[in-house]
């Protein structure tokens, strides 16, 4: 039988040096710089580069960005040194596609999902994006687009075939995130608001958990 890879792990929302660390300490594969001000892991973009160049070789540094003008991604990209652009807005397919050939860098697209119709979005942003990132709807009233600790019904993209690596997000914590990925088959999770002991705080023994916890359970071969 051959031996599956373990689950790779991103933890977003890094706002220190110090849950950088904890995240490469951890086994994570990528870490995620938040840009968005109203966020409680909005990091400036001084403090972004500060971060991103005290990672720990080997951590995938992410920028999360929300429907970005072009002048911030340039502002972003000339000073912070990052490995892929996380778009968690409402980026249609063709800004998606502008940013790509904007900066150079891998884009994940966020893609929220809430039912069954929202699953066929998954598969169109999969023909531009270099990854998908699946995460629960954010709430029309919600002050965040992600990042609100919310789960979906993981049901919905149970064995999902998507053309390109995607992540499972969304409420995921160290309690439930081996069922998750035993559901899903997800070969790749991504978390914030579960492993942080306040918001815009990471907790070193909760990241810790969550990657021991997601790289227990292997992703069924589908
Ligand atoms: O984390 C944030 O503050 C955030 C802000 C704006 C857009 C997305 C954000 N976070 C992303 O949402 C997922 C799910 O978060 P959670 O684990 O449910 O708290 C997170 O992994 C980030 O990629």
């Amino acid at each position: 039988m051959t031996p599956t890879a373990p689950v790779r792990v991103k933890i977003c929302g890094l706002t220190r040096e110090a849950d950088m660390e904890a995240a490469s300490a951890a086994g994570a594969a990528y870490g995620g710089l938040v840009f968005f001000p109203r966020s409680p892991r909005h990091v400036e973009v001084p403090r972004a580069r500060d971060l991103a160049l005290a990672a720990p070789v080997g951590l995938a540094k992410v920028g999360l960005m929300v429907d970005p003008e072009d002048t911030l991604l340039d502002d972003i990209l000339a000073q912070v040194p990052l490995d892929m652009i996380q778009l968690h807005g409402r980026e249609t397919l063709e800004r998606v596609a502008e940013v790509r050939a904007r900066t150079g860098l891998p884009v994940m697209k966020a893609v929220g999902v809430a039912g069954p119709e929202d699953v066929a979005r998954i598969g169109s942003y999969a023909r531009v994006a270099d990854q998908v990132l699946v995460d629960a709807k954010a709430p029309k009233d919600a002050a965040l687009p992600g990042g609100n600790g919310l789960a979906f019904d993981w049901r919905l993209v149970a064995g999902a075939r998507i053309a390109v690596p995607w992540m499972l997000a969304g409420g995921l914590t160290p309690d439930n995130v081996a069922e998750a990925v035993a559901m899903t088959g997800a070969a790749q999770v991504d978390v914030s608001s579960g492993v942080e002991s306040a918001p815009g705080l990471k907790d070193p023994d909760r990241i810790r958990a969550f990657v021991t916890a997601a790289q227990t359970t292997s992703p069924p071969r589908l």
